[in-house]
């Protein structure tokens, strides 16, 4: 059938895009990536901080989703805190995918891999890196797939599913319009998008446990991130 986006769609997909560019971690922040330490521990402080900037651009970025500050407030907390994990994996992937600028994404990927996390956490979470890669997504599929993220409905303790639901649908309607124009060659697209989604969800459990290791090995953890991640 013939696919057409329409005006209001066109407006929803600018609001989503307009605020996914302006949230980016500061340039002062991701520059510190090319510092010359290297040890695990400078690592890990180095990816603390990075992760700590990472889910105040995304608190940013979900306030700018239209609905979202009508929500009841528990269930805006709910929200966050669920899809907090899967939204930083989504946003470094989009960024490894990019190629950052002069070598970022070399030394962003040495970093991780040598910020004490074991090998069986490494496997599935570059595995995700490539599969995103693959996908060469432009930036509106990008933005609303992390605005699609935020809105699950069925993250734990959200109490008005229905009204994240009702967040949710738009978006994923404009997503599928878009894929089907951007992608006329490819009809699975959206589909392969959605199996994105489904892989995220894996990597949750796969973090919980790096969580735990770091702990384990007394690895201390920003206040902001301990309140979004339950931990301490
Ligand atoms: C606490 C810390 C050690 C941690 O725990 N789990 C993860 C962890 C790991 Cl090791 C992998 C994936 C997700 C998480 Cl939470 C992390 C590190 O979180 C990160 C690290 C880098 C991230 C992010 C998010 C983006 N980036 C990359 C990036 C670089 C430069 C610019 C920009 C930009 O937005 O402009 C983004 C999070």
């Amino acid at each position: 059938e013939k696919v057409e986006i329409t005006k209001a769609q066109r407006a929803l997909m600018k609001v989503i895009v307009d605020a996914y560019n302006r949230h980016k971690i500061p340039q002062d922040v991701a520059k510190k990536l090319l510092q010359d330490q290297y040890s695990a521990e400078e690592n890990f402080l180095l990816l603390t901080e990075m992760a700590t900037s990472q889910v105040q651009v995304l608190v940013e970025f979900t306030k700018n989703i239209p609905g979202f500050l009508s929500l009841n407030h528990e269930d805006q907390i709910a929200l966050l805190k669920g899809s907090a994990v899967e939204a930083m994996f989504l946003r470094s992937a989009q960024v490894f995918s990019q190629k950052m600028p002069n070598g970022h994404t070399e030394v962003l990927e040495e970093r991780i891999r040598k910020s004490g996390i074991s090998e069986e956490f490494m496997t599935p979470m570059f595995n995700f890196y490539k599969s995103i890669g693959e996908l060469h997504m432009i930036e509106e599929e990008q933005a609303l797939l992390t605005a699609i993220t935020i809105l699950t409905p069925d993250r734990p303790f959200v109490k008005d599913q229905q009204a994240v639901e009702r967040l949710q649908e738009p978006m994923l309607e404009v997503l599928r319009k878009l894929c089907v124009l951007q992608h006329p060659q490819e009809p699975q697209y959206f589909a392969r998008l959605l199996g994105r989604l489904t892989e995220l969800r894996t990597l949750n459990h796969y973090h919980a446990e790096m969580l735990t290791s770091w702990r384990m090995n007394d690895h201390k953890f920003t206040p902001l991130l301990c309140e979004i991640w339950d931990v301490q």
